[in-house]
């Protein structure tokens, strides 16, 4: 038997859509995985009743698919659900490591991330790997095609998820066709900015990266509370605040010092419109860890 526990991810940062990711210290899911004939799954914690055990409806099946390696595995859910903090893609990213150490692939973390995506095409639509790349590596991540860059941040966020959910599939399908080009510059300004940001460990220059004008705005309509919510954080003192992934999580970005702050005005901001949430104050951290038993 193998476990690993493996993070939620914050994807997209505003300016990153579909390729920019961080991995979160808090929720993770943890997997188990023993060999066996064919794949069985089982499913406990948050949000389990709403996820299939059928090995072709769920992520880790999808994984076990990819790398021939059948097992009964069963998963414990920190991450909530289409709540916008990676839950799909912890689970897939956990599966990866686990059934590539029980089935002596060889495969490294990078090239695990291609397979644990496969999990995301079969919940989405489209195997946008932004989640699983941070979930398996850590950090902050950039994926593009056919690569994928990473580095170690230490950044202090809050992720506030409401008692709302928001299929990744659906968030899909709001996202513009194209994009004017001045927005287009703006976010590749900003992208870079949020970039540098990471490299230094700088929350004023990640959380003025975090501003988009291309696919946000669609997303904050599906979020009940966002806009009350997004200024109460800034009036906190968060230095940037997006959709955390496809929502309904919103992410702030701080320093340490006003992160309590941030998560009590975030939560206020919510139930003050009548909307019960959970904020976790957390940071970027590190990728899946596999233990042996
Ligand atoms: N192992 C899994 N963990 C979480 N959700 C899963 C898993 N396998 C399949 N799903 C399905 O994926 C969907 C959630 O994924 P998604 O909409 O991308 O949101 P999230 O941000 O939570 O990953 C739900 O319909 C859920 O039933
Ligand atoms: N780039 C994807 C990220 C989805 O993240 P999730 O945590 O909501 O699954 C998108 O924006 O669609």
């Amino acid at each position: 038997m193998l476990t690993v526990r493996a993070p939620a991810t914050s994807a997209n940062l505003g300016s990153g859509f579909d390729v920019f990711g961080v991995a979160l210290e808090t929720p993770a899911d943890v997997v188990r995985v023993e060999r066996a004939p064919e794949t069985r799954i089982s499913i406990t914690g948050a949000g389990s009743q709403y996820i299939p055990e059928d090995p072709k409806q769920n992520t880790v099946g999808a994984v076990a698919d990819a790398l021939d390696a059948p097992a009964h595995i069963k998963i414990d859910k920190g991450v909530r659900p289409s709540s916008g903090l990676g839950s799909s893609a912890a689970s897939a990213a956990a599966a990866a490591v686990a059934l590539n150490a029980l089935y002596d692939r060889g495969l490294s973390r990078e090239e695990l991330v291609p397979i644990a995506a496969e999990g995301e095409a079969l919940v989405s639509g489209e195997a946008h790997a932004d989640n699983v790349a941070p979930s398996l590596l850590g950090g902050f991540t950039v994926v593009t095609d056919d690569d994928v860059t990473q580095v170690d941040a230490r950044i202090p966020v809050v992720a506030c998820l409401p008692e709302q959910s928001v299929s990744t599939r659906d968030a899909r399908g709001v996202v513009p066709d194209s994009a004017k080009l001045a927005d287009v510059v703006d976010t590749v300004g900003n992208a870079s900015t949020l970039t540098v940001g990471m490299t230094r460990d700088d929350p004023e220059l990640v959380g003025r990266g975090m501003n988009d004008a291309i696919v946000t705005p669609r997303r904050t309509a599906l979020i009940d509370g966002y806009d009350d919510v997004r200024e109460a954080a800034l009036e906190a003192g968060a230095t940037g605040v997006t959709v955390s992934g496809a929502g309904p999580g919103i992410l702030a970005v701080c320093h340490q010092q006003e992160q309590r702050d941030i998560a009590g005005a975030m939560v206020d901001a919510f139930e003050a419109s009548g909307i019960d949430c959970r904020a976790y104050q957390t940071h970027v951290g590190e990728g899946a860890r596999l233990y042996r038993d």
